[in-house]
């Protein structure tokens, strides 16, 4: 449940939204705070009792003054056969019952973890029709049905997905895409009188959303930390307050827009690990093999790599090496060696062949050089002895 909002009370008074994924994590953060504002809020998701027992919690914080108040509608918004005549009786419900749809909130959605190469075509499709087609057809079917007539404001809440989204390239993809359809919809709509952005959460910490990812939702969560320059995890309230900052007359000159509410984190680092014994640097995509570039280009057809052996990231860049080797379980003798050979030790022993080849070179030259200068000046007697 919302914290007390930073908003002015009444702020909302006598308007009606619709908030998908309105019964957990995020999504009952903002209806909450939309309720506290006056909003009469409409919570919408597939599962049934648990978006009731929701309603029930949020009904009884509704003071008796207030003009708010909070109905569910069963609705999934994935794109099955049926999904567009869900979003289409959610929409006329709403209709029937307040007569008015001042705001929208796409925050249903959600995803699993998976590396490109293992997620299923259904899998891919569950994720890509929830987040981008679900989106799509409850913003249709609203605008549409009211808002095309009536003006209003839609948010989508989408994703950290600026720098892609290693380990949930689904998610990132439908994201991404709403994030440009947002855009679009912000441009189609303006002479409606409809707004549309976005709110891009970073980490965002509710039982449900950890609960997801099984046993690994613990793990996942608190490796984020350390990658979030706050140090540590949003919570839903942190979204909400976006969302009704974005919903509000504060924000009449706002559309089009997309809000990353993640303390820095989409700025910093990014929780895919690439191991240390990454082949692209073994095999560049000029096409040759050799282990890498030492320093500089060295000519056609090779590639001039930085040095990043140079880079200091914790102490040493050797010790940096093995602590990610290590981190990584690769203790085995070629591992190690390769801690020493990527870090320093390698270039150091290049180095020093390097310095006696050019001290071999330039000393054969100057022994060369000499001996011209002695056959010139001193050249050899004809006839001999
Ligand atoms: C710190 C890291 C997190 C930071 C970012 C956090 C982002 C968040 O969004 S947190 C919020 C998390 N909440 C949710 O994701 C809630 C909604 N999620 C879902 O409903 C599911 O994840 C869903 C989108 C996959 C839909 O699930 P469900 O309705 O149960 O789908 P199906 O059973 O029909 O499955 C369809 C299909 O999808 C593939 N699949 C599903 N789960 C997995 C999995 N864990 N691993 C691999 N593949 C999975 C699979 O192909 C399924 O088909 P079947 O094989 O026939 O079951
Ligand atoms: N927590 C985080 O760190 C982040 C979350 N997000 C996004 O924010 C939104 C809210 O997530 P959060 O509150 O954290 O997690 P939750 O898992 O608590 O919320 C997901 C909500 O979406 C609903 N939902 C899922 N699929 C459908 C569907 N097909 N039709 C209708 N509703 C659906 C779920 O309800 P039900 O199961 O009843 O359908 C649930 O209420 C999601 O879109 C999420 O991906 C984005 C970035 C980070």
């Amino acid at each position: 449940m919302a914290a007390s909002s930073v908003f002015r009370q009444g702020l909302f008074n006598h308007k009606v939204a619709i908030v998908t994924g309105g019964g957990t994590g995020i999504g009952k953060a903002i209806s909450a705070e939309l309720l506290e504002l006056g909003c009469s809020v409409v919570i919408s998701s597939r599962k049934a009792e648990r978006l009731e027992a929701a309603a029930q919690e949020m009904r009884q914080k509704i003071p008796p003054s207030s003009p708010a108040s909070v109905t569910t509608v069963p609705c999934n918004i994935r794109s099955e056969d049926e999904a567009r005549e869900h979003v289409k009786d959610l929409v006329s419900s709403v209709l029937k019952r307040y007569g008015r749809i001042d705001y929208l909130v796409n925050n249903g959605g959600g995803q699993f973890s998976s590396p490109v190469e293992k997620i299923a075509s259904k899998g891919w499709k569950a994720v890509i029709d929830t987040n981008l087609t679900g989106t799509f057809y409850c913003c249709k079917e609203v605008y549409t049905a009211w808002m095309k007539q009536h003006g209003g404001v839609i948010v989508n809440i989408i994703a950290d997905m600026w720098k892609g989204f290693p380990g949930m390239a689904h998610t990132g993809a439908a994201r991404s895409a709403v994030d440009n359809l947002t855009k679009t919809m912000a441009v189609e709509w303006a002479p409606s009188g409809v707004r549309v952005n976005a709110v891009a959460p970073g980490t965002i910490f509710s039982k449900t959303a950890m609960e997801n990812y099984k046993e690994f939702g613990p793990q996942l969560f608190k490796m984020s930390i350390p990658l979030i320059p706050a140090k540590r995890l949003g919570v839903p309230e942190e979204i909400s307050s976006a969302v009704c900052f974005l919903l509000s007359p504060g924000a009449s000159y706002i559309s089009g827009a997309t809000l990353r509410v993640d303390a820095g984190q989409s700025l910093y680092h990014a929780l895919w690990e690439i191991p240390a014994d990454c082949r692209s640097l073994l095999f560049s995509s000029r096409g040759h093999n050799k282990p890498f570039s030492m320093g500089g280009d060295h000519g056609h057809g090779k590639m001039s790599m930085p040095d990043w052996r140079q880079w200091k990231v914790e102490g040493t860049p050797l010790e940096f090496t093995q602590q990610r080797l290590t981190k990584r379980g690769l203790k085995d003798p070629w591992a190690r060696n390769e801690a020493w050979r990527y870090s320093g030790g390698f270039s150091r022993a290049v180095t020093l062949s390097d310095v006696l080849f050019r001290g071999f070179k330039w000393g054969f030259a100057a022994f060369t050089v000499a001996l011209a200068i002695e056959y010139t000046m001193f050249p050899p007697k004809k006839g001999g002895h």
